[in-house]
């Protein structure tokens, strides 16, 4: 708790700037206690700091921590001369504000004084235009899940303590955290904590955005859960994970090295959706990508792509694959879900996406064929479809994202990527990963279906399915960064864009070049 306090002083100083006012709020716990000896440092350092607790007893609740700590930390701070106020001082121009409230025991929605507290901090850091420095997490939010209270502190900055937790980085997490920060606080994961439910032991680098790099393992810190099976670790994604199949090409190489992608979907009025993947798998480097169309008015040659063989997808049932994609703007006819069920038992690596996800979820012939396949699958759901596969709503998948993509890949025995901000990826295997690349210029129509035509184009060019799906994601979300970061969005980034970014960027990991 020391150590963390210390962590938080000295980024609460860069933030603060000179000579200003600091508001810190406090909660019961030992999140509480971290913010008593932020508070305790920076009146050392000669802020003036108001504290606000939600209780000003003396007695502390806590949970998964030493209450000890936490009410030594309150008669320090108090001692050294500190004033437990009982509410936020009016027409103080704050230069920043301190979130100690809840950080991982969060245990209930925040209500009454908590949640005025809350409202308060945002209030007061929209009038002020302050930062908002969140402790170990912002108040609220759930830092196993990335599931935010209606009432939640909007955090500026987060300073995680230990490792990041998985909550800071999905679904709504990164809206709340704002840059997220990691402070080991000198310690390992082990040592920090023998009750980690994630124990994942080694380190994992910095992320691809430099001010918001977690640079420890991904755990959560709650001592209260049991510790999982040693199979079931969250990780953070990062190049490390798929480094191994990034090459440079053999010069004695030739188009049959590199695999055929065969790509079903475009129904007619979607023939986009199944364009844009057939273009991403041409350009990440499958030596050929065979189109099958629904939509046989659709013609015979993608004129902006001529290098797409287009044919009726009745035909490419028979066509000798290397691995298959099923699903961009498939439809839910009868055709569409004959080829499914012609398709689904094949032995190549196997993507299901968008419409064929769809067909899954409303025939269990399928699913039961999907779950026995001898190949690799991999599903690549938006929320509303893994919704749609679980029998459940958008709200329940979004609340535990990694507990329904977790689940998603136990039900079908497949990897399975559940898309949106810090998309999942779990492995049929147990693990889950997350994704800390891209941004929400890919809130755009035809995005997924780059994703799939990735996907397939690693899987031809015989990359094992789980480190493609890890690949694919990962690359996906950077090529968008990319694209970002020169002014190509977020506003109006298009799926075709990021094919191009995505090509560029593969090319240069696989040069070594960066
Ligand atoms: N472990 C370590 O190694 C390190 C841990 N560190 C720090 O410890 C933090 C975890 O501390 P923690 O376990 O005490 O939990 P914390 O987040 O303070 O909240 C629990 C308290 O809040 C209460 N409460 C919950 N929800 C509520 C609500 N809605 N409304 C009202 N009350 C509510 C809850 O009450 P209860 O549920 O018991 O009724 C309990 O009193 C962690 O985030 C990090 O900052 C660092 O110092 C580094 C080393
Ligand atoms: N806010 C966001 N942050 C990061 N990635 C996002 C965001 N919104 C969308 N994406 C990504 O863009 C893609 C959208 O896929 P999907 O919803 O299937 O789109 P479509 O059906 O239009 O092809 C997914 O890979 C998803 O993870
Ligand atoms: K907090």
């Amino acid at each position: 708790m020391e150590r963390a306090g210390h962590a938080a002083a000295d980024l609460a100083e860069s933030l603060a700037g000179t000579g200003g006012h600091i508001l810190i709020v406090a909660g019961p716990g030992a999140n509480g206690g971290d913010a008593f000896v932020t508070a305790r440092l920076l009146r050392e350092r000669f802020f003036a700091v108001s504290l606000v607790a939600l209780t000003t007893s003396a007695a502390t609740a806590t949970q998964g921590a030493d209450p000890d700590d936490t009410a030594a930390a309150r008669v320090a701070f108090v001692a050294e001369g500190g004033e437990l106020l009982e509410s936020i001082p009016d027409d103080t121009p704050w230069a920043l504000i301190i979130d100690g409230l809840f950080g991982i025991g969060l245990s209930r929605p925040p209500r009454e004084r908590a949640a005025e507290l809350i409202s308060a901090m945002n209030a007061l850091a929209r009038r002020h235009a302050c930062p908002v420095l969140a402790l170990d997490c912002p108040s609220g939010l759930n830092a196993d899940t990335g599931h935010a209270q209606p009432t939640t502190v909007r955090a500026s900055h987060t300073l995680s303590f230990i490792a990041a937790k998985p909550g800071l980085l999905t679904g709504d997490g990164p809206d709340y955290c704002g840059q997220l920060r990691v402070d080991s606080l000198g310690l390992t994961s082990g040592a920090a904590n023998p009750g980690t439910t994630a124990a994942a032991t080694d380190s994992v680098p910095p992320r691809e955005k430099p001010p918001s790099a977690p640079s420890a393992p991904l755990i959560s810190l709650n001592t209260a859960e049991p510790p999982p099976e040693p199979a079931a670790q969250g990780h953070i994604i990062q190049r490390r994970s798929f480094a191994r199949h990034l090459r440079a090409r053999a010069s004695n190489s030739h188009k049959g090295s590199f695999g055929s992608a065969v790509i079903i979907g475009g129904a007619p009025g979607m023939a986009g959706a199944a364009l844009l993947a057939g273009r991403a798998a041409l350009k990440l480097g499958a030596g050929r990508v065979y189109l099958g169309l629904l939509d046989e008015r659709f013609g015979s040659v993608d004129p902006v792509t001529p290098e797409l063989m287009l044919r009726p997808a009745s035909s490419l049932a028979a066509q000798t694959a290397d691995a298959l994609l099923l699903g961009p703007g498939l439809g839910s006819g009868e055709t569409a879900q004959r080829l499914m069920e012609q398709l689904c038992g094949g032995p190549v690596p196997l993507v299901l996406d968008a419409d064929a996800l769809n067909l899954l979820s409303t025939h269990p012939a399928l699913a039961a064929r999907v779950h026995s396949r001898q190949a690799a699958t991999v599903l690549t759901p938006h929320p509303g479809e893994a919704a749609r596969l679980l029998a459940s709503s958008i709200n329940a998948v979004q609340s535990d994202r990694i507990a329904a993509a977790s689940a998603l890949a136990r039900r079908f025995n497949a990897h399975v990527v559940l898309k949106g901000s810090g998309s999942i990826v779990a492995l049929a295997d147990g693990r889950w990963f997350i994704n800390t690349t891209g941004n929400p210029g890919m809130a755009s129509g035809g995005m997924g279906d780059v994703l799939g035509g990735i996907l397939v184009a690693l899987l031809s060019q015989g990359w094992p399915a789980d480190e493609a799906a890890l690949a694919a994601v990962h690359l996906h979300g950077a090529a968008a960064d990319r694209l970002a970061e020169a002014g190509i969005g977020p506003i109006g980034l298009t799926a075709s864009e990021t094919i191009d970014a995505a090509r560029h960027l593969f090319n240069r990991w696989c040069a070594g070049a960066e």
